[in-house]
């Protein structure tokens, strides 16, 4: 384009001397056109904003006078350095934005491969960071040293996969399902995050509640609750029937209360419990607790917990998909986090599948494998209390040692068993 002007102006000759009038008048003219140009280009983004477009083509007038005083020059170039500075915070503007990208692509990199390195899964957005270490929690989220002794004092050096990753999640205040192995540190991984939000003890109402799907189950979560709270006044109950008799229930001052559901909604439904003030609640080995088909009670347990910044958290070992789904109903936005594959068990566990047709074939592989290979202490899962029963009476002719509890038995029974000494 250029070279075709020149091309075309070649040889042309304009005597500025001659037509110095009309250049200055022309000057002139194109001064006043821009102005309008410029005006009505703000007319027209700002349609039928009559009042505003006057005033502000006077604001505009006067400032172009203003500015003249200053000579035409002084007003150019200062136009023109607002534009360069424009440009410079643009530019500035443009390197701090990519060096924030870089900075959270390369967090997200940390994240990922952490995440790998120890087989955590999480779906969500923006999921927080996983811990690198216990001290991240006083050096991110403010913990107090008390919980980092406690640690210490129990002997754990380093997270758990599962506690890396829980413990951030609700930290920054999110829902979250976490699924991970039996034995893999799902108590601490909601229990720490609780105290770490809590901070003082409560002065009045039910301020944390952790169902879970049985008795021993909660006394056992009550206990490793104190363990971890230790040093801090925190009132940390589980929900005994003494408990529900004692006029003090409905004023009860807890921060932590532990239970069943079935025994949490006996007291809701008898009036004697207020859990409004409930800021966290965890359902602790969710697929027993449905699979339970205590569903009417934990349903009332989550309407009565009826604070609307609650936080609710799912922790299981295994996460049906309908136990998901139900629990999808009420939860806000959450984070699921898994540890290995879902519904999978530990990989530090061996396992082996023995088939037998019957019952009686069954007792004879039980026998064969204490035979051959099992050492007790053992554990046997059976499916009804009466089976429990039958094989008790099965075994105690071998030459065992051998127990049983089931829920026939009265707490002190189940309690002396556990802990006879
Ligand atoms: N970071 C850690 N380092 C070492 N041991 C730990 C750590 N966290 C928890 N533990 C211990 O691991 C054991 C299992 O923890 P916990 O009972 O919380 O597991 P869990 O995942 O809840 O198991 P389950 O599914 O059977 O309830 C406990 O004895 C606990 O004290």
């Amino acid at each position: 384009m250029e070279k075709a002007a020149s091309f075309l102006f070649a040889g042309t000759i304009f005597n500025k001397k001659k037509y110095a009038d009309e250049i200055a008048r022309f000057k002139e003219k194109k001064e006043t056109e821009n102005e309008v140009d410029y005006l009505s280009s703000f007319e027209r983004v700002n349609p039928g904003s009559e009042e505003v477009t006057v005033s502000t083509k006077k604001r505009k007038r006067k400032q172009a006078a203003s500015e003249a005083v200053e000579g035409f020059n002084v007003f150019k170039s200062s136009k023109k350095a607002l534009v360069i500075s424009e440009e410079n915070k643009t530019d500035e503007g443009e390197d701090n934005l990519s060096k924030e990208k870089k900075k959270i692509n390369l967090k997200l990199e940390a994240d990922s491969i952490l995440r790998k390195q120890y087989n955590i899964h999480v779906s969500g957005n923006k999921v927080a960071s996983p811990l690198k270490s216990f001290a991240d929690l006083s050096s991110v989220y403010g913990c107090e040293s008390y919980l980092l002794h406690n640690f210490a004092k129990l002997g754990f050096k380093e997270p758990t996969p599962i506690q890396r990753q829980a413990i951030p999640v609700l930290l920054s205040g999110r829902e979250c399902f976490a699924c991970a192995p039996t034995g893999s540190g799902k108590t601490l991984a909601f229990v720490s995050p609780m105290l770490m939000k809590l901070k003082h003890a409560s002065t009045e109402g039910v301020r944390a509640v952790i169902l879970c799907p049985t008795r021993e189950l909660a006394a056992q979560t009550t206990r490793e609750c104190k363990k971890l709270a230790e040093g801090n006044k925190f009132y940390i109950k589980l929900l005994t029937k003494k408990l529900i008799r004692s006029a003090h229930l409905t004023k009860l001052r807890c921060d932590i209360l532990i239970s069943t559901p079935l025994r949490l909604s006996s007291a809701i439904k008898k009036r004697k419990l207020d859990l409004s003030r409930v800021e966290y609640l965890v359902l602790d080995e969710s697929d027993k607790l449905f699979e339970l088909g205590l569903i009417k009670q934990i349903d009332s347990v989550v309407k009565a917990c009826s604070n609307p910044s609650i936080i609710r958290s799912l922790f299981s070992a295994t996460l049906p998909d309908s136990v998901e789904e139900l629990a999808r109903t009420i939860m806000h936005d959450a984070v699921r986090v898994i540890i290995g594959r879902k519904n999978t068990a530990s990989e530090s566990v061996n396992q082996k599948l023995v088939f037998a047709g019957t019952e009686e074939g069954k007792l004879l592989a039980l026998r064969q494998s204490f035979q051959e290979r099992l050492n007790p202490p053992v554990l046997i899962f059976v499916q009804s209390k009466e089976r429990a029963k039958e094989l008790y009476e099965e075994l105690k002719f071998d030459n065992i040692r051998v127990g049983v509890i089931h829920s026939d038995l009265s707490e002190t029974q189940v309690k002396d068993y556990f802990y006879p000494y």
